[in-house]
């Protein structure tokens, strides 16, 4: 860690002896207080443990990484991890075990699951699971966890149609729940339930106080309905909470079915002093900063570049693939090295197309095409390790989803059981198919699927078949993925959210073309608050010494009036 000396208002939060929320502004140095917190406390009670629960790993792993030196910290009875892994591990396992007699297994997501793709014969559209709201054992569409680009379809779907595909989400959720496969949101539904069972709660809240006594929360304004239940109900049984977050950084609402009341929480507990010093950026990236917040505060640069005199550069485009040679120029104008710069935007493919890196292609459910993208994906040198890993997942998925009939159905641990695999010889047999695959954006669709369909011996391995693939219309392949050109580099990129809590020299933030259903430049410059805005505050937050602001050219002239008009310095290369 580096060499901190801490300032008063982050002591006062290290050492607060009550239940305490702290808000502060960005790089104000809340997750470097409270990991402090963290080590100094398991000292306060003899046998009880500290929880440190984030929504970002950047306190988590900062957390783990001063964990080395004392690998005690991390374990029994503390907890370091996510608010999912907190609920998953003292609320919904325990109790799901001890009412069913079996462990249940968690999944982030939905998408993970084979066979959770919600589809009804005479229904235009195919849903994720993960697009449904379940409340009072209906199922509900919420339009803000449909990808925006098949909005518009989900929409205009007529009532009846909506309510037939609504009813088999149902069908497909209360199945996997009834054979233990949760998703964070089905995690959620269940504690819920078991929170409103007066004797479970008492006897829940008891085990919980006897093991913690406290829990530290970092970014709490992130927490959903659920989340503010599970923390109203650790303060009831007497666990310490300190919180600490920024309301103007929370973006996660479109997770949610219904808004937390974030507010009503934290007043229950001591308000300490906001952190106003900024750490991290310089002072022109401080005033854009100020400029997308919704509020009156101000940050104070006073960190190590609040010296850099660099004003905020902006970029106006027409065509995101101009994008990677404009910024390039910039950089160098700056002073700033490749690798000291990232992309960011709201969408994780228009990242990619700003950073020079090749698109995703089809986002089409067909799985010829899943397997198709999932392998070209895999064998991209260019791809970074999540994407691949996640490509393999999709691919591992759909094998399972191509299993032989008597697999077919069964779930996971059933299936390697009949296949006589372990978890691991599974992914081994997934990846040896993957490497024995020719290219398949090289070869038409059919040949493709005549390559998977003389793979006997993973057939007879994973017992799966290619007998259901079809091949796209034409025998040609929907918006093959683009290929990174020989030679060519990209800037590292990344959507806002997966930056969340961490930073970097230079940011370029991109924004998009203007929406006419309204955007976060609408909110922004018309001076509404929303999420939107808010994702763009969090972006713009992340940049050290350098922020350039590409925007679209339908929104550049407003974005360049709102930063003049709040007093940012700017510059227009
Ligand atoms: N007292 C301090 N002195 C010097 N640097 C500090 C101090 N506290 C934090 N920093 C540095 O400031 C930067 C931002 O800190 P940190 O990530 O903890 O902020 P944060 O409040 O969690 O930010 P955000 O909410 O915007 O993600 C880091 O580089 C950190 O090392």
């Amino acid at each position: 860690m580096p060499d901190v000396t801490f300032t008063d208002a982050q002591l006062a939060l290290i050492r607060a002896e009550t239940a305490t929320y702290v808000e502060a502004c960005p790089g104000a140095g809340k997750t470097q207080a409270i990991v402090q917190r963290f080590i100094d406390r398991p000292l306060t009670h003899p046998r009880k443990g500290i929880g440190l629960i984030s929504f970002t790993n950047a306190a988590i792993d900062e957390a783990r990484a001063r964990c080395t030196t004392e690998p005690a910290l991390k374990e029994a009875p503390n907890f370091v991890g996510t608010i999912d892994g907190f609920i998953n591990r003292f609320l919904v396992g325990p109790t799901f075990l001890a009412r069913r007699g079996f462990a249940p297994r968690f999944h982030e997501s939905w998408s993970a699951v084979p066979h959770s793709l919600v589809k009804v014969s005479g229904v235009q559209l195919s849903a994720s699971l993960d697009w449904f709201a379940v409340r009072d054992g209906a199922a509900h569409l919420s339009p803000e966890r449909v990808p925006i680009e098949r909005r518009r379809a989900a929409a205009s779907l007529p009532s009846p149609d909506l309510a037939r595909l609504e009813g088999e989400a149902m069908r497909i959720w209360n199945r996997f729940v009834e054979r233990g496969t949760l998703s964070a949101s089905a995690a959620r539904v269940a504690m819920r339930s078991y929170l409103t069972d007066p004797k479970r709660r008492e006897k829940l809240g008891a085990l919980l106080s006897d093991r913690f006594v406290e829990v530290i929360v970092d970014e709490v304004q992130d927490c959903s309905a659920d989340d503010i239940l599970v923390l109203d109900f650790l303060h009831e049984f007497g666990v310490t909470i300190i919180a600490v977050g920024d309301p103007d950084q929370s973006i996660y609402g479109f997770r949610s079915d219904a808004p937390a009341d974030i507010t009503t929480f934290v007043s229950k507990l001591a308000e300490g002093e906001r952190l106003n010093g900024n750490f991290r950026s310089s002072p022109a990236i401080c005033a854009a900063v100020d400029s997308l917040r919704t509020g009156s505060e101000r940050d104070d640069p006073i960190g190590r570049h609040a010296e850099v005199k660099s004003p905020v550069v902006l970029l106006s485009y027409n065509r995101r693939q101009s994008l990677p040679q404009l910024i390039a120029s910039v950089i160098e104008a700056h002073d700033i090295s490749r690798k000291d710069l990232i992309v960011l935007a709201h969408s994780a493919d228009h990242a990619r197309v700003a950073a020079g890196a090749p698109g995703s292609g089809s986002d089409s459910t067909s799985k010829l095409i899943v397997l198709a993208r999932a392998h070209h994906l895999i064998s991209d040198p260019h791809r970074s390790g999540a994407e691949r890993v996640a490509a393999m997942r999709s691919l591992e998925r759909t094998i399972r989803e191509l299993g032989v009939s008597e697999v077919v159905e069964l779930d996971h641990p059933d299936y390697l059981d009949a296949c006589g695999l372990s978890e691991r010889t599974f992914r081994e047999g997934c990846l040896r198919l993957a490497a024995a695959l020719p290219r398949p954006f090289e070869m038409k669709p059919s040949e493709f699927r005549a390559a998977l369909a003389a793979l006997t011996d993973s057939h007879a391995q994973l017992r799966w078949t290619s007998q259901p693939l079809r091949s796209p219309p034409g025998d040609t392949w929907p918006s093959p993925p683009a290929v990174q050109p020989e030679g060519a580099t990209s800037f590292a990129h990344s959507t806002i959210h997966g930056l969340k809590g961490r930073q970097s020299p230079a940011v370029a933030l991109v924004i998009p073309e203007s929406r006419a259903e309204g955007d976060g430049v609408q909110q922004w410059c018309g001076g509404l608050s929303g999420e939107e805005r808010r994702v763009l505050y969090v972006g713009a937050s992340r940049a050290e010494r350098l922020l350039i602001v590409a925007a679209h050219e339908s929104t550049f002239d407003a974005v360049k009036a709102r930063l003049e008009a709040d007093g940012v310095p700017t510059e227009v290369p």
